[in-house]
């Protein structure tokens, strides 16, 4: 099977009669790599995800490959697509591990065997640092712990679309670069289509091939990190004053310096 793709056109999703995104297309996202959807609060990221997720009615089409996704029930969208939302459930009465091996069993349609499922569950938590955890209830864990978990879920699935809503923003340095490294990796190695929303636009221009820059519901940039991201588009978009530069190890730094 080749690297899957990502289509969507002619979009339009909205609360009630209220519009928020509307007839919007992007060229393909493949699989293999990282798509980063960033842009200012309220733009819409959100719901774009939300609506990719199949959990926002939406008009237009979302193929995946040659699977139309809008057609699909949530339970058929929840076989190619795992969605990690912002905010995640405080009262859940599993263990980390319990919550991980059920996030697979629940993925799968084929059988796999008890010993299978507790190693892969357990290889999950281990990528994430936090196989010390598996016995620890999720309410008990802090919100850093508890998003940890969370990815550990998500990533546990092997979806073909892994949408990631903000996964870092709980994090420390360390687990905020861990992750995005994971993430960056399971897209390689697994050749699956991520797209993740991020605040944070240099960590999004690191680890990110593509940047999707959404504006009230609009695209206003989409490329690669040094095409999407420019001072102009900074200012633009977000109204702040911005450098965006090479270091001396060949990444891209973004320098804000100030809001104008
Ligand atoms: N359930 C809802 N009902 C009505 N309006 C909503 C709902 N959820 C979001 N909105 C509105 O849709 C718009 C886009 O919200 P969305 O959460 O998609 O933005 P976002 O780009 O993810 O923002 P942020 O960066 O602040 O998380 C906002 O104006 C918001 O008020």
């Amino acid at each position: 099977m080749g690297t899957p793709k990502l289509s969507i056109e002619a979009l339009s999703v909205g609360y009630g009669r209220r519009k928020i995104i509307e007839n919007l297309s992007l060229p393909a996202i493949a699989g293999g790599a990282v798509t980063a959807l960033i842009g200012p609060n309220a733009a819409g990221k959100t719901t774009l995800l939300r609506a990719l997720a199949g959990l926002v009615p939406a008009k237009g089409s979302i193929h995946l490959d040659d699977t139309e996704l809008t057609s699909l029930s949530v339970a058929g969208h929840a076989r190619h697509v795992t969605y990690m939302p912002q905010a995640l459930p405080q009262r859940v009465a599993l263990t980390v591990f319990e919550a991980t091996l059920s996030a697979l069993m629940s993925a799968r349609d084929d059988a796999i065997s008890t010993a299978e499922a507790h190693e892969r569950a357990l290889h999950a938590l281990d990528r994430l640092g936090i196989a010390d955890l598996a016995l620890r209830g999720l309410d008990e864990l802090s919100g850093g712990q508890r998003q940890l978990a969370s990815l550990a879920q998500s990533i546990v699935r092997e979806p073909t679309v892994l949408l990631l809503d903000e996964p870092t923003s709980a994090l420390d340095i360390h687990h905020q670069l861990r992750v995005m490294q994971l993430v960056a990796e399971v897209a390689r190695e697994r050749g699956i289509i991520v797209v993740i929303v991020l605040h944070d636009i240099a960590q999004a221009a690191r680890y990110a091939q593509r940047i999707v820059l959404l504006e009230q519901g609009a695209i206003a940039a989409d490329g690669p990190p040094d095409e999407a991201i420019t001072p102009a588009t900074l200012a633009r978009v977000y109204k702040v004053e911005a450098r965006v530069e090479r270091c001396s190890h060949g990444t891209l730094q973004v320098i804000v310096d100030r809001a104008v």
